[in-house]
C-alpha cells in the first residue's frame, strides 16, 4: 500500500497593494507571499478502486466543493494508473482567515497526486491548472516565497527575512469577495518595482475595509498594535506581528485575550510541502 503524508502550510501576505480593478471585476495586486510552518496534514493512500474519498469531510463544505476533491478531479483525467485515492486530512488552519488553507490543501493535493498518479506535469503546468481553483493556488504549487503580481499568479521568487510571527485569529471569517466588492476599498496604490519589494515596509489595502466591516478585526488589530507594526494577511481575518525571537513572540502571546486563537510560528521561504515531497521522492529512488 503506497502512502504519502504531506504538510499543507499556511501563507502570509507580508504586504498587499491593490493597484487597479480589471474589467472582469478581479483586482490587480502586488503582494509578498511567505509560507509559515503552521500546517494542515494530508495523507494520500493509493487504492485499487478508482474512487476519490476524503476522511473526514470538512464541516460546512460539501464533498464536491472541497478544494481537495476539486484538485483531485482536475488531475483524475490525466492519471497514468487505474488507482484511486483515499485522502485523510488533519485540519488545523482556520478557514476564512486569509492564510490560504483551502488553496494550500488544493496545491498539496495537486503535488501529491501528480507524483502518485504519475501525471508528470511540470510545476509551471500544475500551477496553471491550479489557478482555476483559486488565485492563491499557484503560490502554493510554486513552493517558494515570491513577489506576486497580476491577480496574484505572476510570481517572482524572492527570500524575505524569516522572523517568528505571532498569528492571531479574531472570532470571525472574512469572505474574500466581500472585501473586494466594498465601495471604500482603495484600489490605486502606485505600482512598485520588484527590486523594491524587500526594501519597503508595505501595507495591506484591505485592512481598513476589514476593520470597518468586522469589529472583531478592529479590536484585535488595536490590541496587537500595542506591541508593534501589526498587519492583516490577505483579506483577513488573521493579523500577524513579526518578532526576532521566539521568546518575545511567546511573551506577547501569553498576554492575548483568551477569546482569540493564537499561534507562534516561523516564516519559511520554501514550502514545507515541497521539502517533504522532495525527501519522499528521493527515498523512493534509494
Ligand atoms: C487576495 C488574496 C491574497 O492572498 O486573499 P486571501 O483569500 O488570501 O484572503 C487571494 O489572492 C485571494 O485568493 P482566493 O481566495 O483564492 O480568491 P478567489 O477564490 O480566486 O477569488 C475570490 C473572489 O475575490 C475577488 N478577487 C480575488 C483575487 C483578486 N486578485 N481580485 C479579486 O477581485 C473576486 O471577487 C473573487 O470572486
Ligand atoms: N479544503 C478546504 N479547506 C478550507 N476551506 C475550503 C476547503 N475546500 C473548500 N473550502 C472553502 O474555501 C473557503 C476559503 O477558505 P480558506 O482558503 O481557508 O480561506 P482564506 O482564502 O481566507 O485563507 C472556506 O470558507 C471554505 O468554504
Amino acid at each position: 500500500m503506497t502512502t504519502l503524508t504531506l504538510p499543507s502550510p499556511a501563507k502570509l501576505n507580508l504586504f498587499l497593494h491593490i493597484t487597479s480593478r480589471r474589467n472582469d471585476g478581479y483586482h490587480e495586486l502586488q503582494t509578498l507571499f511567505q509560507f509559515i510552518d503552521l500546517c494542515d496534514e494530508l495523507r494520500f493512500t493509493l487504492t485499487d478502486n478508482p474512487d476519490i474519498s476524503l476522511i473526514p469531510e470538512i464541516n460546512g463544505v460539501d464533498h464536491e466543493d472541497n478544494l481537495i476533491v476539486k484538485a483531485a478531479r482536475l488531475l483524475e483525467t490525466h492519471k497514468k494508473t487505474q488507482q484511486g485515492i483515499v485522502i485523510s486530512i488533519s485540519k488545523i488552519l482556520p478557514m476564512g482567515g486569509g492564510i490560504g488553507g483551502g488553496s494550500s490543501n488544493a496545491a498539496t493535493t495537486l503535488l501529491a497526486l501528480n507524483t502518485l498518479w504519475k501525471c508528470d506535469f511540470s510545476l509551471e503546468a500544475l500551477a496553471q491548472l491550479g489557478k482555476q481553483l483559486g488565485a492563491d493556488v499557484p503560490i502554493f504549487v510554486f513552493g517558494h516565497s515570491a513577489f506576486a503580481e497580476g491577480i496574484g499568479e505572476k510570481l517572482t521568487q524572492t527570500s524575505p527575512k524569516t522572523p517568528y510571527y505571532l498569528l492571531l485569529k479574531p472570532n470571525c471569517e472574512v469572505p474574500t469577495g466581500q472585501i473586494f466588492t466594498d465601495k471604500y476599498l482603495t484600489r490605486d496604490t502606485p505600482a512598485i518595482r520588484i527590486s523594491h519589494a524587500l526594501k519597503l515596509e508595505g501595507h495591506n489595502d484591505c485592512l481598513e475595509v476589514a476593520r470597518r466591516l468586522y469589529s472583531e478585526v478592529d479590536e484585535a488589530f488595536l490590541w496587537l498594535t500595542q506591541f508593534g507594526d501589526a498587519k492583516l494577511t490577505g483579506t483577513g481575518a488573521c493579523l500577524f506581528l513579526a518578532f526576532e525571537s521566539i521568546d518575545e513572540a511567546k511573551r506577547v502571546e501569553a498576554c492575548a485575550p483568551e477569546k482569540w486563537q493564537t499561534w507562534v510560528c516561523r516564516g519559511c521561504n520554501t514550502s514545507p510541502a515541497h521539502d517533504v515531497l522532495n525527501q519522499w521522492i528521493a527515498s523512493q529512488h534509494t
